[in-house]
C-alpha cells in the first residue's frame, strides 16, 4: 500500500530508509516538544537543524530528488515551516521557470548550494488577489539601464511573503514594470535585499517580520518596502519577457506566463494537503483504537471508540479523501511537469487547462482537508484539543492553503471562467472542441441514474452521475450568466450575480475529477489484496461524496429517493467493511513518530503514560508555585479572607 501511496516500491523503501537514518541522528530531532517552545526558540531550533541538514544531506538522501528532500524536511523540520521554506517552494521554481538560461547560470547554482536564501514577494498590504492592482513599481531608467523599485505608499508594502522578514537575502519581487511612462503590468524581478556578509538590509530597503499567525510560525512571513531602490535591467526575469537596453519591450508568448510559480505551488500543494490530512487521521484513528469509552452492548466491557458508527463516519470518509487527494495530486504533478516542459520550449497551449484544473483542485482539496482535520481533532475528544495531539497545529498549517496561492473563492471563479467558455461551446454545437477534462459536458446523459439498476456496473454509473450533476450545474450557471447579459446586464455585474452558482459548478467539476482520478488508480492496481482494500475505500468515497451532493441529483429527478436510500446503505456497509483495515490504511503512509510529533498518535499506542510525561514537562510545572500566584492571586485571596 505504501508503494501505491508514494508512487512506487522504490520510493516507499527510500522513505523508510531515510526515516531510519534520521531516527539514528539525535542532532536532527526536536530538542524538546515544539508546543513548549516560544516562536524565537522554534525558529532557532529549526535553523539549527537546517544547517546540520545542509551539511549532512548527502549522507541521508539523494539531494537531487525532490521527493526525498520533501520527506527529509517533513521529518526533521516539520510542517510548521523553516527559515528556507519559500526558497525551495517558490524562489527556485520561479527562477527555474522564468529566468533566462544566462540568468539561471548566474543565480541557480548559488541558490541550490544555499549560498543565498530567497523568497517570492508578490502580495502587498493592500492587494493580494488582484494582481493588476499591486502598487509596487519598477520604473526603467534608460540613462543607467536600471529599474527603480519603489513603494509609493503604505498599502504597497509587500506583506506576507514567507521567510521575507528575517531569513532571506534575495527575493523574486513582483512589481508593475513601467518603461517610458507606459505600464506593462506585473513582472518578476530578482532583487537583493540584504548584504551577503552582514545580513543587514541594504540602503533603500525596509524589511521585517509581520508577527505571529494562527500557525506556521517558524516561517518569518515579512513586509518589505523600497525607497527608489535600483537594480540592473538584467534582473528582470527574462526567459519569456525581455526589455532591451533602449527600453524595447518584448512580450511573452502568453500573458499569464509569469504566474507559473503560483501554478507550481498549486499543483504540488495537493500532495502536501493529503499528507496533512492523513497525518491527522493517523493520529485520530490510532487513538480511537486505544481509547475505550462506554459500551455498545451493556453486557460487554467498554469498547474502543473506533467501534462506534459515528466515529467511523467521522473518520473513514476522510481517509478515502486523503487517498483520493494523493492520487489526484500525483496526476496533477505529472500534468504540471509536462506543461512546464512545453512552456519552456514555447508551447503555451496547455496553460489554460492546467490553470483551470489546479485552481479548482487547490480550492476543493484545501477546504475538505481542513474539514477532515477538524473532525479528526474532535474525534479525539478532550485530548484532541491538547497540543499533545498536535492536530491543532496540523489544522492551522493546512487551512493556510485555503488562502495562500489564491483565495479559494477566487480560484474557483477562475475555473468557472473555463467552464463557462466550455458551456458556450456546448451550446453553440461545438462540443468537439472541448478539452479532455470537460469532454463530458458535450455528452448526452441518460434521463435517470442507473446506480443500483445494473448489476456489476462497478463505478461507471457513479461516475456518470457525478458527470450529470456537474454538467447540469455548469450549464445552469452559464445560462444564468448569459441570460443576465441578454437582459442588458454588464458582463462583470452579471458574473458577480452568478458567482455562487458558478462556484458550485467549479466544486462539482473538481469533485468529479477527484473521483475519476481515484477510479483510474484503482483500475491500474495489479496486487489483488491492495486492490480489494482500495476498492472498499473507493466504494465509501463515491457513495459518501454522492450523498453529500445529492440535492443536485434529486432536483431534476436524476436520482430517486430509493436510490438515495441505497447509497446511504452502501455508506454504512463500507464503514463496517473498512473498520478492520482502518488503522493499517493510515499506517501505510508510514509516518514516523518523529514526523507526527503527536503524543496521542504514537505508533506504540502508549498514550496515557506519555500524556502524563508530556504534561509534567510543561514549563509551567518547573515550579509548584508560579510567580503569577505569589504576585497577584495569593494577595487577592489573602485580602478577601480579611
Ligand atoms: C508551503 C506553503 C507555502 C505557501 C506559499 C504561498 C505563496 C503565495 O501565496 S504567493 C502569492 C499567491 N497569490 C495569488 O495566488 C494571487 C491570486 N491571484 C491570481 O492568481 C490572479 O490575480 C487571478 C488569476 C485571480 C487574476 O489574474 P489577472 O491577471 O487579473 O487576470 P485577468 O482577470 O486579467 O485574466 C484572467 C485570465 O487569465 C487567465 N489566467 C490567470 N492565471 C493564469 C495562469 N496561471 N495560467 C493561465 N491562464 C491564467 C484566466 O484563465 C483568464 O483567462 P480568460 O478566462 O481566457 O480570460
Ligand atoms: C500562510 C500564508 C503564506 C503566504 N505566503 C505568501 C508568499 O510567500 N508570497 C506572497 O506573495 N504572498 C503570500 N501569502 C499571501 C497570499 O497569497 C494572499 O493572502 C492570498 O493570495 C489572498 O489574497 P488577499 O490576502 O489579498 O485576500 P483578499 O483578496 O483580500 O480576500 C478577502 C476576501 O475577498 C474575497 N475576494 C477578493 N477578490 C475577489 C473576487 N475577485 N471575487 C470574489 N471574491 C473576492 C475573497 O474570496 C476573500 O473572501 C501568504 C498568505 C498566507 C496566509
Amino acid at each position: 500500500m505504501a508503494a501505491q501511496i508514494w508512487g512506487s516500491e522504490k520510493r516507499a523503501r527510500r522513505r523508510r530508509e531515510i526515516s531510519a537514518k534520521i531516527a539514528q541522528m539525535p542532532e536532527l530531532h526536536d530538542s524538546k516538544p515544539l508546543p513548549f517552545m516560544t516562536r524565537e526558540e522554534k525558529i532557532m531550533e529549526s535553523a539549527r537543524k537546517l544547517t546540520i541538514l545542509t551539511e549532512k544531506m548527502g549522507q541521508i538522501i539523494d539531494p537531487t530528488d525532490p521527493a526525498e528532500l520533501y520527506h527529509l524536511n517533513n521529518e526533521v523540520l516539520g510542517l510548521e515551516g523553516n527559515p528556507m521554506a519559500l526558497h525551495g517552494v517558490m524562489f527556485i521554481p520561479a527562477l527555474s521557470a522564468q529566468a533566462s538560461d544566462e540568468q539561471q547560470a548566474k543565480w541557480l547554482p548559488r541558490a541550490l548550494r544555499r549560498e543565498i536564501i530567497g523568497t517570492y514577494a508578490q502580495t502587498e498590504l493592500g492587494h493580494g488577489t488582484n494582481l493588476q492592482n499591486l502598487e509596487t513599481t519598477a520604473t526603467y531608467d534608460l540613462a543607467t539601464q536600471e529599474f527603480v523599485l519603489h513603494t509609493p505608499q503604505i498599502t504597497a508594502l509587500k506583506w506576507w511573503p514567507g521567510n521575507l522578514g528575517k531569513s532571506s537575502n534575495y527575493a523574486v519581487v513582483v512589481a508593475h514594470m513601467i518603461i517610458k511612462a507606459k505600464n506593462y503590468g506585473p513582472h518578476p524581478f530578482m532583487v537583493q535585499l540584504r548584504d551577503e556578509k552582514t545580513h543587514e538590509p541594504l540602503p533603500g530597503i525596509t524589511i521585517g517580520d509581520i508577527g505571529p499567525k494562527m500557525a506556521y510560525n517558524i516561517v518569518d512571513n515579512g513586509f518589505l518596502g523600497f525607497n527608489k531602490y535600483r537594480i540592473p535591467r538584467t534582473n528582470l526575469l527574462m526567459r519569456h519577457t525581455k526589455v532591451e537596453a533602449d527600453g524595447t519591450y518584448i512580450k511573452p508568448p502568453h500573458a499569464k506566463i509569469n504566474y507559473s510559480a503560483m501554478v507550481h505551488v498549486r499543483a504540488y500543494m495537493l500532495t502536501g494537503q493529503a499528507i496533512m490530512l492523513a497525518s491527522a487521521l493517523n493520529i485520530a484513528t490510532r487513538y480511537s483504537s486505544v481509547r475505550r469509552q462506554g459500551q455498545i452492548d451493556k453486557s460487554q466491557p467498554e469498547v474502543k471508540v473506533l467501534e462506534y458508527q459515528t466515529q467511523q463516519h467521522r473518520l473513514f470518509p476522510s481517509i478515502a479523501r486523503a487517498y483520493a487527494f494523493q492520487f489526484a495530486g500525483a496526476e496533477t504533478v505529472k500534468l504540471y511537469e509536462h506543461v512546464l516542459k512545453e512552456m519552456k520550449s514555447g508551447n503555451v497551449s496547455l496553460m489554460a487547462d492546467l490553470h483551470a484544473l489546479t485552481s479548482g483542485l487547490k480550492s476543493v482539496v484545501t477546504y475538505q482537508t481542513g474539514e477532515g482535520i477538524e473532525q479528526a481533532r474532535m474525534a479525539c475528544g478532550g485530548h484532541g484539543y491538547s497540543m499533545a495531539s498536535y492536530i491543532s497545529e496540523i489544522y492551522g498549517v493546512a487551512i493556510g492553503g485555503c488562502t495562500y496561492e489564491g483565495e479559494n473563492m477566487v480560484m474557483l471563479l477562475q475555473l468557472a471562467r473555463y467552464l463557462v467558455k466550455s458551456a458556450a461551446l456546448v451550446k453553440s454545437g461545438q462540443s468537439s472542441k472541448l478539452g479532455p477534462l470537460v469532454a463530458y459536458l458535450g455528452v448526452k446523459s441518460e434521463p435517470t441514474s442507473l446506480i443500483d439498476r445494473i448489476p456489476n456496473s462497478g463505478f461507471t454509473e457513479y461516475v456518470k452521475t457525478f458527470q450529470h450533476v456537474s454538467k447540469r450545474q455548469t450549464l445552469k450557471a452559464a445560462d444564468m450568466f448569459f441570460g443576465l447579459m441578454e437582459k442588458g446586464e454588464k458582463r462583470e455585474i452579471a458574473w458577480n450575480k452568478c458567482s455562487v452558482e458558478l462556484n458550485r459548478a467549479s466544486r462539482l467539476h473538481t469533485r468529479l475529477f477527484i473521483v475519476e482520478a481515484f477510479v483510474r488508480r484503482v483500475n491500474e492496481i495489479a496486487d489483488i489484496r491492495i486492490k480489494e482494500a482500495l476498492t472498499d475505500l473507493l466504494h465509501l468515497h463515491v457513495n459518501y461524496e454522492l450523498l453529500d451532493i445529492a440535492s443536485y441529483a434529486l432536483e431534476d429527478g436524476f436520482l430517486s429517493a430509493s436510490q438515495l436510500d441505497y447509497i446511504r446503505d452502501q455508506v454504512y456497509l463500507y464503514l463496517g467493511k473498512i473498520r478492520p483495515n482502518a488503522v493499517s490504511l493510515l499506517d501505510s503512509w508510514e509516518f514516523s513518530d518523529i514526523e507526527l510529533r503527536s503524543v496521542l498518535g504514537r505508533r506504540d499506542g502508549n498514550v496515557y503514560e506519555n500524556l502524563f510525561k508530556w504534561a509534567k514537562s510543561s514549563p509551567l510545572n518547573k515550579t509548584d508555585v508560579l510567580s503569577s500566584v505569589t504576585q497577584y492571586l495569593k494577595p487577592m485571596m489573602e485580602k478577601a479572607r480579611l
